[in-house]
């Protein structure tokens, strides 16, 4: 589907950030590993948390699903069945990497596949830690999907240094810690988002900017019904249109605001954003607000590499930002966007040199030479089937003169399946 944005003369109103992925894809993987039934409010309707309903079921899991309400029968550690079929975990990497550590970690004999982008992307982070534990992992050229994970004879204790700032290869070495008769230590240098050992409580110790977090069999699966928060990753796109915008004001209510994920709202508070924060309270153990942005005049910033793994998501559409600001901004430290559904460094670098933006694309990120009086060139913008490129395309295409088209439009339903009607509804109010 090739949609067309037009830039229109408003983009006012409110929005609800749609229900957060990874609190979704996570609310589901623990309730199936407690022994309880569980409910899940607000469970995200986008096509990656779908992914890992459907590995779920396979493994023996019963869901009664009903829109954005989902029930869940936990099975327990030792509960899972032998999948018949491989386990397609679609576009989505945190289930491919969150389930496997599951699965290797309780010796579940299977298959994982994935679609073309997520067969491209490397399990090797993964599959290191799980084979030092004693799991039985491999894959094709030894990294990629389809991943074979096979039975072990217990697992060894690992204190295992993160060598990349990663949620989800934490997550896999937590989560199959959890199979582990002897913790599992994960040592994270620099804080990376926390959902995972929040919603499960575990045992944690901060040294400074650095954190241990420990897993093992002895700790319980809090018996729990979940409320997901609003994705702050989606309502960053607003953030931007809005700030962007001449004219606009939106409010995106019921936005996750946690510290360890919110970065870019700090990091465009620097940049000049104005923004009011309200009604700030928790959604179940993750904190809420609502937020209402206006456009505001932006100045260029140099990105604190340490702040990457806060704001992993949201750097695309920071870029489209950056366009807009008066000076030089520098993204560094940020080759990890390298690994995404596509490599989000070269496609966004490719996007802001159609659009007729000044940048320099670096190994660890880009330069971008931004002008308040920007007017990105109306163009067709391809979208490499990864929903952020699509995302972040329109967001810089409402500030062109003529309609813009984004190619592939169809992918925002892997993170956001409502975003073209949240726009259109934007532009009409
Ligand atoms: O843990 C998660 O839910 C996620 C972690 C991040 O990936 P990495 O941990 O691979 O950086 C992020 O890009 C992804 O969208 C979701
Ligand atoms: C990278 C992303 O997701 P995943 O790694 O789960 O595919 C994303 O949503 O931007």
């Amino acid at each position: 589907m090739i949609k067309k944005v037009q830039p229109g003369t408003k983009l006012s109103g409110t929005v609800t950030a749609p229900p957060d992925k990874s609190i979704s894809h996570r609310s589901a993987l623990f309730a199936a590993l407690s022994r309880e039934v569980s409910v899940i409010e607000n469970f995200s309707e986008a096509a990656d948390p779908q992914s890992t309903l459907n590995c779920l079921t396979l493994l023996g899991v019963e869901i009664d699903r009903n829109g954005r309400s989902v029930r869940i029968r936990g099975v327990g550690r030792d509960g899972f069945q032998t999948p018949l079929k491989p386990l397609d975990c679609g576009n989505s990497g945190t289930t491919m990497r969150l389930l496997s550590g599951i699965v290797a970690g309780a010796g579940i004999e299977c298959r994982l596949t994935g679609d073309a982008s997520l067969s491209s992307r490397t399990m090797k982070r993964i599959m290191d830690p799980l084979k030092q534990m004693g799991c039985t992992i491999d894959g094709k050229d030894g990294e990629y999907a389809p991943i074979h994970i096979g039975k072990n004879q217990g697992l060894r204790p690992l204190r295992y240094p993160l060598p990349i700032p990663s949620a989800q290869l934490k997550s896999c070495v937590l989560l199959a810690g959890l199979f582990s008769d002897d913790p599992v230590e994960v040592v994270e240098p620099i804080p990376s988002r926390d959902h995972t050992e929040r919603l499960l409580e575990l045992d944690s110790e901060a040294f400074g900017t650095a954190k241990v977090i420990r897993s093992s069999r002895s700790d319980v699966i809090p018996a729990q019904n979940y409320e997901v928060p609003g994705d702050f990753s989606a309502a960053a796109f607003w953030m931007v249109g809005g700030t962007i915008f001449p004219g606009a004001e939106i409010r995106i209510s019921n936005t996750g605001m946690n510290p360890t994920r919110n970065a870019a709202y700090h990091i465009l508070e620097q940049m000049g954003a104005e923004f009011e924060r309200t009604n700030d309270r928790f959604a179940q153990k993750e904190p809420v607000s609502d937020l209402t942005v206006t456009s505001s005049a932006l100045r260029a910033i140099e990105l604190d590499p340490a702040l990457v793994p806060n704001c992993i998501d949201e750097l695309p559409v920071l870029m489209v930002a950056m366009c807009f600001a008066e000076g030089r901004s520098v993204i560094s430290g940020a080759s990890e966007l390298r690994h995404k559904e596509t490599d989000r460094l070269a496609a966004m670098h490719e996007i802001l040199t159609l659009a007729g933006a000044k940048t320099e694309l670096k190994e660890d990120g880009i330069i971008i030479y931004g002008n308040p009086d920007f007017e990105p060139l109306a163009a067709r913008y391809p979208s490499f089937h990864d929903h952020r490129m699509a995302m972040a395309s329109a967001i810089l295409a409402l500030r062109s003169k003529g309609s813009s088209e984004i190619v592939d439009a169809e992918c925002t339903a892997i993170s956001y399946p409502h975003f073209w009607q949240d726009l259109s509804a934007l532009q009409e109010n």
